[in-house]
């Protein structure tokens, strides 16, 4: 951790000078590294487990998946057509004239050699045949019929059309690299090379809790004051999406007691914590009493809107587990709670579980109205991504932004990233935005 978010354990934790994003995100990522350091050093075996293609989709692959065999197996045509010898191609349009002496289909390969002046009706995927190395596509022949087919000498090149042995994949080569979050095409990948089952780190196990006297669980009347407490419902689907193992430990009351009995029994199952509220400076926040009991637990001001107040750290092993315990104190305002886990959250957890790639992807798109916004910190506006009538992206906001309309977060289908630096933006200027989903 840098110096401007260290703290000690004896002291109280005071909420210092506001943070950068981009350093919360660097410290949040060094203390997971330093966590998955110490897990290396119990040398965890069970952390990686067998599971079957079908199940294995989200999950993480816990060692690099070394392709069996060749891809192709061997060298096999890319088109219907007609294969041949390319020594009769050259480079004008004179017109060549082969005899058909037989069919190659995909799965029924053709014994014989082809010899000059042969070719050989050909279909996708069918082997090369002996004596050939060339394809012509049956759309790019003069004529055809039973016995002979011809084509423009430079119609196609030599060896085009063909795809040759291990061009995709060699034998012993990486197939997958670990670290993957195995979309659908890696399950696809794994079983065009004969794999049925593939090695995954087990599933992380995330407690999470809602702090707060004014929350109330669904299925009760709300008395004067109270509110559902929603942000269990929005961390689970945030959770779920990521494959993960949840404890639901319920809401909890603000008091020290119910708080403190509540994050050792979390901490005693759970590889990572997420409690939301309580995290900023109201009298009844106990949040931070009890961190310096049970943890080195960091109070966070960060530059960004919304998601200013955050804790962040680690607690200690409970109950004789030699494990700590990830800890995250997001704010309690709903809106506030998604931007920190996308923003914080979800990568810790990638890291956490061993992937490679954790970031957010970005893309741009256009203001279609001027957004405000003031320099000195990061926003995250929720809006809706859609296309110009010349078919450019554009961006537009999905009304009030406050940290508590939940509504607007569920319009929207992205989140429009305004730089620390940036100040207004006009109508027509390009933002960064990130999309809450990916194609795969
Ligand atoms: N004097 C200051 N006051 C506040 C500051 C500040 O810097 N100085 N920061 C504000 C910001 S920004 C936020 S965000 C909140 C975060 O405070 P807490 O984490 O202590 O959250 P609470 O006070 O418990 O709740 C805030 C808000 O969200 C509602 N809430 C809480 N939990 C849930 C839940 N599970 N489901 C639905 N809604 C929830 C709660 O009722 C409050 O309305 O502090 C500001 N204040
Ligand atoms: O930033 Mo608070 O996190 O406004 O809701």
């Amino acid at each position: 951790m840098t110096d401007s978010i260290k703290h000690s354990p004896n002291s109280p934790i005071l909420l210092t000078a506001s943070l950068h994003v981009d350093e919360a995100r660097k410290a949040i990522s060094g203390l997971v590294n330093e966590l998955l350091l110490e897990s290396r050093k119990l040398n965890n075996v069970s952390d990686i487990e067998l599971v079957n293609l079908d199940q294995a989709i989200n999950r993480i692959l816990a060692e690099d998946l070394l392709s069996p065999i060749n891809v192709p197996a061997a060298d096999n045509s890319a088109m219907d057509g007609f294969a041949f010898h390319g020594d009769c191609l050259g480079n004008n349009e004179a017109i060549v004239s082969l005899k058909i002496i037989g069919t190659a289909f995909a799965g029924k390969p053709y014994g014989g050699l082809v010899g000059q002046g042969e070719c050989l009706k050909i279909t996708t995927g069918a082997l090369m045949p002996n004596g050939c190395d060339t394809v012509i596509p049956q759309e790019f022949t003069e004529s055809a019929s039973e016995s002979t087919v011809s084509f423009k000498q430079n119609q196609v090149k030599r060896g085009e059309n063909r795809r040759l042995r291990g061009e995709d994949l060699q034998s012993g080569k990486a197939a997958i690299a670990s670290g993957r979050l195995l979309r659908p095409s890696d399950l696809g990948l794994a079983a065009s090379l004969g794999i049925a089952s593939l090695k995954v780190h087990r599933k992380l196990k995330v407690a999470i809790l809602s702090s707060g006297d004014e929350l109330r669980p669904l299925g009760q009347p709300l008395d004067v004051g109270s509110i559902y407490d929603s942000n269990r419902y929005s961390l689970t689907g945030l959770l779920n999406r990521l494959n993960i193992e949840i404890i639901d430990c319920g809401i909890v009351r603000d008091d020290p007691a119910s708080l403190k009995a509540a994050f050792v029994a979390a901490a005693s199952k759970a590889d990572v914590l997420i409690s939301s509220g309580g995290v900023s400076v109201g009298e009844a926040d106990f949040t931070k009493q009890i961190m310096q009991e049970l943890g080195d637990v960091g109070f966070w001001k960060i530059a960004m809107r919304p998601g200013r107040p955050m804790a962040f750290g680690m607690l200690k092993p409970v109950n004789g587990s030699s494990r700590k315990t990830l800890f995250f104190g997001l704010p309690g305002n709903p809106v506030a709670v998604m931007v920190t886990f996308y923003q914080f959250v979800r990568s810790a957890l990638l890291q956490l579980n061993g992937a490679s790639q954790t970031e957010q992807l970005l893309t741009q798109a256009i203001a279609e109205a001027p957004i405000r916004k003031k320099p000195g910190r990061t926003e995250f506006q929720r809006a809706i991504v859609g296309r110009d009538p010349d078919g450019k992206p554009t961006v537009k906001l999905t009304g009030s932004q406050g940290a508590g309309i939940l509504r607007s977060m569920s319009e929207a289908n992205c989140f429009v990233i305004l730089p620390h630096n940036q100040g207004n933006v006009a109508a027509g200027d390009w933002v960064d935005v990130a999309l809450f989903d990916g194609l795969l």
